[in-house]
């Protein structure tokens, strides 16, 4: 056999660990119909792509759909077209949904909070709306080790978006296909396919605690190459009995 060329090491990497998260986490089941969060950035895009190419090849059987939501009060802007052209060149019916929110009728939250908060429930609402069972959106790795250390640093809580998530109350299922994927393989796919940047220009956006841990990742990385897997597997370890335990608490065991 031939030697494969860098571009096909990665996109073999890349497909790799997206296989591997779909089957380890049961991410993908028969009969699935998966609303894509088509934000335009580099990791929805190579999601989109990733899974629509599985949609004609895998088994078991699913169906895919894309979603740009436009928040219409942020001046933000989408090239619409682009992202059409791109979900439908890939066999994906395409929607664009409008929505909106009010900062000032809760000023107790912040804007960044408000806006995610209702993409979510368009989200919800154009899944309905299309019979679909599943929101697929496009966190890889490196997002889920940051949420991780951020809640643990800011919230004083051990959690993370968990590859998948089961909202009973909705009858919906959120996934993150790329939950195994590591951005820096994100970043050279977007390099390699070309994707167009899109322009962000939210007046509200500075998620500074989040670049704040990409580096707290990078540091910990040059410390032990390791570190990503071990802080991975720590989620799937956690020793309760060598963790502290308050007085009330152990009464109740
Ligand atoms: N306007 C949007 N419409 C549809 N889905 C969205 C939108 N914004 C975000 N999403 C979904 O939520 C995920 C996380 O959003 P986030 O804002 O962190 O990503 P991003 O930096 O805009 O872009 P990406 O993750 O695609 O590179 C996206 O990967 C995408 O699946």
């Amino acid at each position: 056999m031939g030697k494969l060329t860098e571009e096909a090491k990665l996109m073999r990497r890349i497909e790799q660990r997206f296989m591997k998260g779909i089957v380890q986490y049961g991410l993908i089941e028969e009969g699935d119909k998966i609303l894509v969060g088509l934000s335009g950035g580099k990791d929805s895009l190579a999601l989109l792509e990733l899974l629509a190419r599985r949609s004609r090849i895998y088994k078991p059987r699913f169906s895919v759909v894309a979603v740009h939501v436009v928040m219409t009060n942020i001046a933000y802007e989408s090239d619409m077209d682009y992202l059409r052209t791109y979900a439908e060149g890939l066999g994906v019916p395409f929607v664009r949904y409008e929505t909106s929110f009010d900062p000032s009728t809760d000023n107790r939250k912040s804007p960044c909070f408000l806006c995610s908060w209702n993409r979510r429930k368009a989200l919800f609402t154009v899944a309905k709306e299309q019979g679909c069972n599943k929101i697929a959106l496009g966190h890889h790795m490196d997002d889920i080790l940051e949420t991780l250390l951020m809640n643990m640093t800011f919230q004083g809580a051990f959690s993370t978006m968990p590859p998948r998530l089961v909202m009973r109350k909705f009858d919906m299922t959120i996934i993150r296909p790329m939950c195994l994927v590591h951005e820096s393989d994100l970043v050279e796919m977007a390099a390699l396919r070309g994707y167009r940047k899109q322009i962000k220009n939210c007046p509200y956006e500075k998620d500074s605690h989040r670049s704040e841990m990409k580096d707290v990742l990078k540091r910990l990385e040059e410390m032990n190459p390791e570190a990503r897997f071990s802080l991975w597997s720590s989620m799937n370890n956690v020793q309760a009995d060598l963790l502290p335990v308050e007085v009330g608490e152990q009464e109740k065991e």
